[in-house]
């Protein structure tokens, strides 16, 4: 792990200004502004086309999109309450990849959305999303989400972290690090209320591929959607937080893929 730390402090590097700005002014401010106009009507206000323009693009050209506001807000806290009451339940989390084989020290419980009902509307709503996405032109997004036939369990995870522990993290991974299990998009959800993003910590952390080249960093607030490629154009890490930190991951997958990938794995292979 000390081997990690020195090569990740001489390798990362901040983001750079002019990423940040571009980020800000093709992505952040645009879609703020568009759900600021949407307050007040029914409905998801990422859906309009308005939105669509701005979050499409971000995902064509960046690997990534971050939809604030993106459920319907009593759905989202039904959703942490109900979490809340699976926490005795959770297990320390099982790492999927070799670089991750020591690195997350979160706490994980797999549900199927089946026996959540609190789920539905998460579920619906990046259903809806992904639709939304599998319906556009763009061929480059189109080649990229063309496998997608079925949504993964959902992956209920939580750092602890309080004041004075803060280890709890997942260190730098792809989802999909070599192409072999299945996952196509990465959907995480977040259920962190009043997050305190200067003091809290936490934020999932996006590299660019070189996996040395910070992109962006982004906090886990209260009914925040981050979506990215799981494949390796999207390295990221969560960092350390100072406070409880719950997210709801679903992958969508190639089912085949998955299955066979999973399979494999319990054979031992
Ligand atoms: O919780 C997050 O922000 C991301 C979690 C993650 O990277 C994973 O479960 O693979
Ligand atoms: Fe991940």
């Amino acid at each position: 792990m000390l081997q990690y730390e020195i090569d990740y402090w001489q390798a990362v590097r901040p983001p750079s200004p002019k990423t940040r700005k571009r980020l800000v002014d093709t992505i952040f401010e645009p879609l703020s502004r568009v759900r600021k106009s949407f307050a007040s009507k029914e409905g998801a206000w990422w859906a309009t086309p308005e939105a669509g323009r701005v979050w499409i693009k971000a995902l064509e050209n960046e690997d990534f999109l971050v939809l604030d506001d993106f459920l319907p807000l009593a759905d989202a806290r039904e959703l942490a309450k109900a979490l809340e009451k699976r926490r005795p339940k959770m297990q320390p989390g099982r790492t999927d990849s070799e670089l991750s084989a020591y690195g997350t020290s979160g706490m994980v419980l797999w549900l199927q959305p089946s026996e959540v009902p609190e789920l539905g509307p998460l579920v619906e709503h990046t259903n809806a999303l992904v639709s939304l996405l599998m319906d556009i032109p763009e061929a480059k997004i189109q080649a990229r989400m063309q496998g997608i036939t079925a949504l993964s369990d959902a992956q209920f995870a939580v750092f602890p972290g309080s004041p004075e522990n803060d280890d709890a993290r997942y260190i730098r991974h792809v989802d999909n690090e070599d192409g072999c299990n299945g996952r196509l998009l990465t959907c995480t959800f977040y259920l962190n209320e009043d997050w305190d993003a200067e003091h809290d910590g936490g934020e999932i952390r996006l590299f660019e591929e070189d996996q040395k080249q910070i992109k962006v960093d982004v906090e886990p607030v209260m009914n925040r959607l981050v979506a990215f490629f799981s494949d390796s154009s999207v390295p990221h890490e969560v960092r350390r937080s100072r406070r409880d930190r719950c997210a709801i991951t679903t992958w969508y997958i190639n089912e085949e893929l998955h299955l066979a990938y999973h399979q494999a794995e319990e054979e031992g292979q």
